[in-house]
């Protein structure tokens, strides 16, 4: 178990990271870090998209070395050499995207790359979860199957699996963009329960409410350096903001400030007459694993209309989203988007021909191909539309796409013909926004459209989809983010525990209510 004498505490630090380097070819990813973390200190990493956390998570956790400069753990020097030398030396990493297996229960996801046939005692491994999770206040179920478990769940797991060895530092890389109000605030009680228990946090996040919920320091990058590192109660969000944006704490030019940054007000309402483009009646949905996801969901979407699909994850949205993109079939009821239906031919083909674009929740897995470029990636959604030609690929078509993808998204990129692969996570992720809005769609499936982006460009892709909406597409944004969601959606629907709440004006209800039903509350 980690250490939970508090005289134990001492001023050496459980982390110092010296004048860190890290370059990949001609990409300076980081600069001369330098930053330490205090036992029971929680530190929040922030910084602009490609600004280089994510290098220095993987750097300490093991999945990548650096170039030059010293990490040290309480005081000593050392070399990490993987994910598992990291873990030994006492530092643990919950990363956005789970690697659980869904078959297995929470106590033996614990059990799972130990060795030694005695320690896979179910009693025992029980008594070891409740001990654990007890101790830092966590609800959990020793028996629950990961895949029964929604996303909050999981990602309890993966803090469990953690804390199950002796951690003294415990990265938790955006661990609050995938979770409902309610389970932020879970997930704070034990970060809370952590620091009181001499565990030193590194919490890399994109979400100011973040910093001042429950960091002590908060230290910012900017093109791979440090530029800010300093007690929250001593900054505020604009210095935040501005350290991030321009690497300095004065106060940022307007000029520097992309479009997002100032909301403009709702051009009109939707006319009652705008056609329906997406209707959907009495569906219902399966997972993969059979389970029912939804079950008797009736909504409409007019063109010019934005409503959003709330809820956490695991509550059926994917499977929603993927049967409109025409990846599944409905298991009962209709859904029809631009006079196709899901009684007639249903297929991603025919629903991109009649002009839905989709943007997946799972980037990695649905949305790009990491070995191939910039440009080839730019081409994936609009080969059936033929914009890049019939029998010959034009490929300078698509170089001129995405050399304006570029600039009009500010995407960081040696340019069309790197892999996508190597940007960073909100970089890729600008790609293939720009990929799906190309072509003024009739229909935008977006499922959590500004995961992963920072602050200015949530802004700026916030814009974008208004003006979408301004020229006539009828909008689903699937987003567990409240902000998000009062700032974009006419209509908001809730899925969760199985039911649907909703469709209702955002007019007719506030951002308690919309919490109360992720959380299942009626
Ligand atoms: N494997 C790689 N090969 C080449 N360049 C890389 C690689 N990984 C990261 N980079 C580059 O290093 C820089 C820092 O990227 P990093 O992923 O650390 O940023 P980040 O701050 O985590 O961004 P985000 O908020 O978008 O996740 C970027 O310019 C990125 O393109």
């Amino acid at each position: 178990m980690m250490q939970t004498n508090h005289a134990a505490h001492t001023t050496v630090p459980v982390l110092e990271l010296a004048h860190l380097s890290k370059s990949y070819g001609e990409v300076r990813a980081v600069a001369g870090l330098s930053l330490s973390l205090n036992p029971g200190e929680v530190v929040a990493l922030l910084g602009e998209n490609g600004a280089g956390k994510s290098t220095v998570v993987n750097m300490i956790t093991g999945m990548t070395r650096p170039n030059s400069g010293q990490i040290r753990v309480r005081g000593k020097e050392v070399l990490i050499a993987s994910p598992r030398d990291a873990l030994d030396r006492g530092i643990g990493v919950v990363h956005q995207h789970y690697a659980l297996v869904g078959d297995f229960t929470v106590a033996e996801t614990l059990a799972l790359g130990r060795a030694g046939p005695g320690r896979l005692n179910r009693q025992a491994l029980h008594a070891e979860v409740r001990r654990v999770a007890e101790r830092i206040g966590m609800q959990i179920e020793a028996g629950a199957l990961i895949g029964s478990l929604d996303v909050a769940g999981q990602q309890r797991v993966e803090i469990l699996k953690a804390l199950s060895r002796e951690v003294g530092l415990l990265v938790l890389d955006e661990p609050t963009a995938v979770l409902s109000p309610e389970d932020v605030a879970r997930l704070f009680d034990v970060v809370r329960a952590l620091r009181a228990d001499g565990v030193a946090i590194l919490m890399v996040t994109h979400r100011l409410a973040d910093v001042f919920a429950v960091c002590d320091r908060a230290a910012v990058m900017h093109s791979g350096q440090l530029v800010c590192d300093l007690p929250v109660m001593d900054v505020t969000s604009e210095g935040l903001i501005s350290a991030m944006i321009s690497g300095s704490t004065d106060t940022v030019q307007e000029s520097e400030r992309m479009p997002g940054d100032v909301m403009p007000a709702r051009q009109a309402a939707p006319a009652n007459d705008a056609p329906t483009r997406v209707s959907v009646r009495d569906l219902a949905l399966r997972r993969a694993n059979g389970s029912q996801a939804v079950q008797g969901l009736s909504f409409d979407i007019r063109a010019g209309e934005i409503m959003a699909l709330a809820g956490v994850d695991g509550n059926g949205q994917s499977e929603l989203v993927q049967c409109l993109a025409g990846v599944n079939l409905p298991d009962g009821g209709t859904a029809e988007i631009c006079n196709c239906s899901s009684d007639g031919p249903w297929s991603p083909r025919v629903l991109r021909h009649a002009g839905v674009a989709h943007v997946p929740d799972d980037r990695r897995r649905q949305a790009i191909i990491s070995d191939l470029s910039l440009g080839a990636n730019m081409i994936l959604s609009h080969v059936f539309s033929r914009r890049y030609g019939r029998a010959m690929l034009d490929w300078s078509r698509a170089r001129d796409d995405t050399s304006r993808a570029i600039d009009e998204y500010d995407i960081r990129t040696t340019g069309p013909d790197q892999p996508i692969g190597r940007l960073s996570g909100g970089n890729q992720q600008k790609l293939v926004l720009a990929r799906e809005l190309l072509a003024g769609p009739k229909v935008i499936l977006a499922a959590h459209p500004s995961r992963g982006l920072d602050i200015r460009t949530i802004g700026a892709v916030q814009n974008i989809l208004r003006q979408q909406r301004d020229a006539g597409a009828a909008i689903l944004l699937v987003s567990a983010d409240l902000d998000e969601i009062r700032a974009l959606a006419d209509r908001v629907v809730v899925l969760a525990a199985g039911g649907a709440f909703g469709p209702v004006d955002m007019a007719q209800t506030d951002t308690a209510q919309i919490g109360a039903w992720m959380a299942g509350h009626t």
